[in-house]
């Protein structure tokens, strides 16, 4: 599988350090208060796994799943929601929890959803973030890291189901797409 990737670009000792930095910033912003953590659905189940348990204490977790549809292109924008949320969040903070911001146009159409229900905050962490890729301003407090506009696949991130368990972030030879 390894074999496959043309070159790594985040190793999994930089994710876990730097995933490590993140649950302690976030864990001093919330100073206390209880926050919810909402992972979307798949590929935000890695960074989820290890971003909670890197936390000092506890937080409760929540998944929703999404998906694209009407141009049948991925992210153009228009959502419907596969698996809504368990839990009601009116008054609580909500931390949402991805993988990747790419063209922003998930995560947008998600945070919009979920500020609607009447929640004391929403904010967002995510792994990785194309800057280069961006169609909307995302305003995200945590970011792991910037990275170029290639597709990438590893810690949660496919392509065509495959490549979600590598340990690293990475882009795929030529050889997989032919
Ligand atoms: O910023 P955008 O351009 O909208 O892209 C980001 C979205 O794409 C990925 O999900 P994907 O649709 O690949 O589903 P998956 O998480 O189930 O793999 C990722 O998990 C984000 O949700
Ligand atoms: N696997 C994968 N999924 C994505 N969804 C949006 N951008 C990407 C990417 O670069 N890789």
């Amino acid at each position: 599988m390894g074999a496959d990737l043309e070159r790594v670009l985040i190793t999994e000792e930089e994710i876990q350090a730097r995933l490590a930095e993140l649950a302690r910033e976030i864990w001093d912003h919330y100073a206390g208060e209880e926050f919810l953590l909402v992972g979307v659905l798949k590929g935000a189940v890695l960074v989820m796994a290890d971003l909670m348990r890197a936390l000092p204490g506890s937080a409760p977790m929540d998944w929703m799943a999404v998906s694209s549809y009407g141009s049948g292109t991925k992210s153009s924008g228009v959502v419907r929601i596969l698996k809504d949320l368990d839990t009601d969040i009116t008054g609580r903070h909500v931390l949402i929890v991805e993988d990747i911001i790419d063209s922003g146009l998930t995560l947008s159409w998600i945070r919009a959803n979920l500020e609607s229900r009447q929640p004391k905050s929403v904010e967002i962490c995510t792994l990785l973030r194309k800057p280069e890729a961006a169609k909307v301003e995302i305003d995200c407090k945590w970011v792991g890291f910037d990275i170029p506009n290639d597709f990438v696949v590893g810690y949660g991130l496919d392509y065509a189901e495959k490549y979600r368990n590598l340990r690293v972030v990475g882009t795929l030879a030529p050889h997989v797409y032919s």
